[in-house]
């Protein structure tokens, strides 16, 4: 009998990946494609939400083809996507009505600050978990309705969709039957009620956002509907798990205990701590989320949200051309021998978790004649490391847990030099992913779970091998010196910032 497989969907950023894993947890086909990134204006980021469903489509060929399996073959889809980034489209023609605005973009601005200065920030607070920053999709939309020529009345008469690039892909992969999405999802619009678990109609009324283009919500491991056999190969396959990427990070590395953290590398980190059944709320601006949902169960998590990580080292490779490959930046690094007091603080798209500043943009200090390449490079992956200690310190303090070790997956994580720096400067072991597409992997093992593929998390666990583990080696006094020289970056970077105008931050 032919073997059975979970396809699995990573929609991220700067790229989507096509993943086929087999029974035994083994990724046996996986395609990988860029798509591009829109810089309409300074801070602004959009993407093309056609040009990322003709990336999965093309992603999803090529792994089937590498695979040398047929769409039967396939019992089932996860999807785990880049968050909060939105999308609208009309329902009839399932065209958007305007570029996808990026998590990162802060082009909503303006509109969070208005939220803010009326003082609803406590309220948004205690109802989401969340903070008013344009980070999340309430803002984007409010833009984009007030934005797009009439598009507010369209949506108040039922005609546009709202989405998530899970609910984007879902309702693509569906032929437009499924306008869907996940409790993880929903936690990062601003506009979802964590305690019942409803899109909160107090904050609908405030963002004057009309209830008929939110899609509905549900757990993360279930059959939410079947492929448009049109659009996969004639098969009617379910899509049994829809995850925000981070929340699948840790499902990912099963840290499904409280208490448990993971780091995840990519675009930006997301430190992401499982807090169980209850929620918490941190005194120290981390977000509270939801981690995951099976089987009626809601697990929570606190969240420090970093907002350039491996961007930083696409900076450097793209803009500067100081580097021709990400992964050049290890041996550099590890050569830099000059002025280990260069700081880069990428603030390029202000400051996430803990310091929440939209208006920050990034400084580098310390630089002197000797300065190299080869410190400017190490200054950009310690700058990972140091925004890491900034969010664990305050998972910490909020939480009353000391962390005894810290999971770590994504993209950037596969530096080893950044790998022992972290474990230097939070003085705490790494455990690296063995498989760093642990994003990828935990929304396949959901889509598993849904389907009966796997029988439960116990059966999963066994498929899991541990990656390199980097201790700490440095000196206390010598990390607490360091330390302490980012954090007066940090100081300063925060002072010279540049103050955004409301046309700048808000208009077309
Ligand atoms: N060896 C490396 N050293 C440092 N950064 C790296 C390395 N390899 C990849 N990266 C960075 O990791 C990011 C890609 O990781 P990935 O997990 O695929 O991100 P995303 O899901 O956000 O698109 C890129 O920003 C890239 O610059
Ligand atoms: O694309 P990533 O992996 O950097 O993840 C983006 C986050 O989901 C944004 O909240």
């Amino acid at each position: 009998m032919a073997e059975n497989y979970i396809l699995t969907i990573d929609e991220g950023t700067t790229s989507t990946r096509a993943l086929i894993v087999n029974h035994d947890g083994q990724i046996v086909a996986s395609a990988q494609q860029e798509f591009t990134q829109i810089f309409p204006k300074p801070g602004w980021v959009e993407h093309d939400a056609l040009e990322i469903w003709q990336a999965v489509q093309l992603t999803i060929a090529k792994a089937l083809t590498t695979a040398q399996i047929t769409p039967a073959q396939i019992v089932s889809i996860g999807i785990t996507n880049q968050r909060e980034t939105t999308v609208i489209w009309d329902k009839q023609t399932g065209l958007p009505i305007y570029h996808a605005i990026v998590w990162q973009s802060r082009q909503s601005t303006s509109i969070a600050q208005d939220l803010e200065q009326a003082g609803y920030q406590p309220l948004i607070h205690e109802k989401t978990g969340l903070t008013t920053d344009p980070y999340f999709s309430g803002t984007k939309i409010r833009w984009l309705l007030d934005q797009v020529p009439g598009a507010q009345a369209r949506a108040e008469k039922g005609e546009l969709c709202f989405g998530t690039i899970d609910t984007w892909l879902t309702w693509q992969l569906t032929g437009g039957q499924v306008h869907t999405t996940d409790y993880t999802n929903a936690s990062r619009t601003m506009l979802f009620n964590i305690h019942d678990l409803t899109w909160d109609s107090e904050i609908l009324e405030i963002l004057n956002i009309p209830r008929a283009i939110l899609p509905e919500v549900h757990g993360n491991s279930e059959i939410y509907g079947y492929t448009n056999p049109l659009q996969f190969y004639g098969s009617a396959t379910p899509i049994a798990s829809l995850i925000g990427d981070q929340q699948a990070a840790l499902f990912g590395q099963l840290a499904l205990k409280p208490g448990m953290v993971k780091n995840t590398y990519g675009t930006g980190a997301f430190l992401v701590m499982n807090i169980g059944s209850k929620i918490k709320f941190s005194k120290h601006q981390l977000l509270t989320t939801i981690g995951y949902s099976i089987n009626g169960q809601i697990n929570y998590a606190l969240e420090g949200s970093i907002f350039v990580a491996g961007s930083a080292v696409q900076w450097l490779r793209d803009s500067l051309q100081i580097v021709e490959k990400a992964s050049d930046t290890q041996a550099l690094a590890q050569q830099a021998s000059h002025n280990d007091q260069l700081y880069l603080v990428p603030a390029f798209t202000g400051l996430g978790a803990p310091y929440w500043d939209p208006d920050a943009r990034g400084g580098l200090f310390g630089i002197t004649r000797q300065t190299q390449r080869a410190d400017l490079v190490r200054a950009t992956l310690q700058a990972l490391a140091y925004q890491t200690r900034d969010v664990l310190t305050v998972m910490q303090a909020d939480t009353d847990i000391q962390v005894p070790e810290l999971k770590v997956d994504g993209g950037a994580a596969r530096n080893d030099y950044l790998m022992q720096f972290q474990a230097d400067i939070l003085n705490i072991p790494i455990q690296r992913a063995q498989l760093l597409e642990t994003t990828a992997l935990g929304a396949t093992y959901l889509a598993g779970l849904a389907v009966g593929f796997w029988q439960n998390t116990d059966e999963i666990q066994q498929l899991i091998t541990k990656g390199q583990r980097f201790k700490p080696q440095m000196a206390v006094t010598e990390k607490e010196r360091l330390y302490q020289g980012w954090q007066k970056a940090v100081a300063a970077t925060r002072k010279f910032k540049v103050s955004q105008s409301k046309t700048q931050g808000g208009a077309l």
